[in-house]
């Protein structure tokens, strides 16, 4: 492991070494320690040699040891994330499993609420062969939007990005455990899945959605959009952080007491044509941005710290009716409201079964109001296999779209995007397809 260390006493103008003193780790710590358990021992021994064999480019995509030379991970760990066992899932695995498959690495423990963000807002990139994140999908959801806030996002998110679960849902980390065509696993065992495909470090392309809010805040999300049902149990089951990933069954069953219809009017561009090829259109998403600057003489250049990113051609203003090809949904009551781009959204949850990490998807789930607690469960049920959308359920629709508007009508209620509480009221989104890159199998 690299033994690169900042001076003590030094000064740093961004902050990044400051916080790699007390995070840096030696390769050679745990090396001592005989492995306790055959078992682990076995999948160790056989994702080395897997991680050997994959030391080449691969067809659908390249290892981040081969984006640039000599690789160098910066691994973002909340400690507060899930049950607050982070740093010890660290330590007791995915410290060895990067030192034994020789990638070198740097733990940057995170001090609180936007501190990832800001530190890839402000880092010398040219430092990281990618960042990668060890919490819940909250931390993700502010270093890609760090990166989306800086200069020169074009090239910012291009860092491949790494998912260790850490926290109590762990959506994408289960979703490309998926994609890896394993079979199901939870917890710990997603963490060591999810530490292989780290280790083989293959990189692809990841959809992201720009989502506005009423006050024109853009926001980029590569998991999830939800209102109703879904969004309030996972904020209400933050209480139960404590219990881990069981917080979304005991949030689920307390608001099921409690259920609720919710009103407001949905509208979204239905999906015709299969995506675009992955290369063009992350260059055609750029060459949009270039055709606007040559329109407008200066490319878009939204205040500090805002998300930036690629234009939203598919979005009119919000104060305006959507656009004559879009689908306006007839209903204005519903349960639930949930867009997806990843197959999850947490462990045990596959909301989106057909959703694959680069498709320019939206994959768009609403349930109507009417249905009656039992068959609300049974959807819920169902959605542990992803068998929710076969199931011919009377009030579920689902649709796949390339854009979306949200306008809640009552006026208090909660939005989530990628599990985090977002400004309450009208909102829009559309899909860029392949705007990320992620680390997965
Ligand atoms: N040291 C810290 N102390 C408190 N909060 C932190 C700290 N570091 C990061 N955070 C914030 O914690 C929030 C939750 O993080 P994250 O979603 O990754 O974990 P989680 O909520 O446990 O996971 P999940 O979303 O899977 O339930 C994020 O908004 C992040 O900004």
């Amino acid at each position: 492991m690299d033994q690169k260390k900042a001076e003590p006493g030094s000064s740093h103008r961004n902050g990044i070494n400051r916080v790699m003193l007390y995070g840096e780790f030696t390769a050679t710590d745990n090396r001592k320690d005989p492995l306790a358990n055959l078992e682990e021992a076995k999948r160790w021994a056989r994702a080395i040699n897997e991680y050997s064999a994959h030391q080449r480019p691969h067809r659908e995509g390249v290892l981040f040891s081969q984006v640039r030379q000599p690789g160098r991970l910066m691994v973002l760990l909340n400690p507060q994330s899930g049950k607050g066992q982070a740093l010890s899932l660290y330590t007791g695995h995915v410290q060895r499993m990067l030192a034994e498959a020789g990638v070198p690495h740097t733990l940057v423990i995170t001090e609180r609420q936007n501190h990832a963000r800001e530190l890839v807002r402000e880092a010398d990139l040219s430092q990281w062969d990618a960042l990668v994140i060890m919490s819940g999908d909250g931390l993700l959801f502010e270093v890609v939007n760090g990166l989306m806030e800086r200069e020169d996002w074009e090239t910012a998110i291009q860092t491949p990005l790494g998912i260790l679960p850490g926290g109590s849902g762990n959506a994408l980390a289960a979703s490309i455990h998926h994609y890896s065509g394993s079979q199901p696993v939870l917890s710990e065992e997603l963490l060591l899945s999810c530490g292989f495909l780290l280790c083989k470090g293959l990189v692809s392309r990841m959809d992201l959605v720009s989502v506005t809010t009423a006050s024109s805040q853009r926001l980029f999300s590569f998991l999830s959009l939800a209102w109703g049902f879904v969004a309030d149990v996972d904020i209400e089951s933050e209480k139960y952080r404590c219990v881990g990933a069981a917080r979304f069954t005991m949030g689920t069953l307390v608001r099921l007491a409690s259920m609720r219809v919710y009103q407001g009017r949905l509208a979204y561009l239905p999906a015709e044509e299969p995506a675009p090829p992955e290369e063009n259109t992350f260059h055609n998403s750029c060459n949009s941005n270039n055709a606007l600057k040559a329109r407008t003489g200066s490319a878009p250049r939204p205040a500090a710290a805002t998300p930036r990113g690629p234009p939203d051609s598919l979005l009119v203003p919000l104060e305006q009716p959507v656009p004559g090809d879009w689908t306006v949904v007839e209903e204005q009551e519903f349960m639930l409201v949930l867009a997806m781009y990843q197959s999850h959204l947490g462990e045990g949850m596959m909301a989106a079964p057909g959703s694959c990490l680069q498709d320019g998807l939206i994959h768009l789930l609403y349930v109507r109001a009417g249905i009656s607690r039992p068959a609300l469960l049974r959807l819920f049920l169902a959605m542990e296999k992803g068998a929710h959308v076969a199931s011919g359920c009377p009030h579920l629709v689902y649709a796949r779209a390339r854009a979306l508007r949200l306008e809640p009508l009552s006026p208090k209620g909660v939005i989530t995007v990628d599990g985090e509480s977002v400004e309450y009221g009208p909102v829009q989104a559309q899909v860029h397809s392949g705007l990320a890159r992620l680390i997965c199998g």
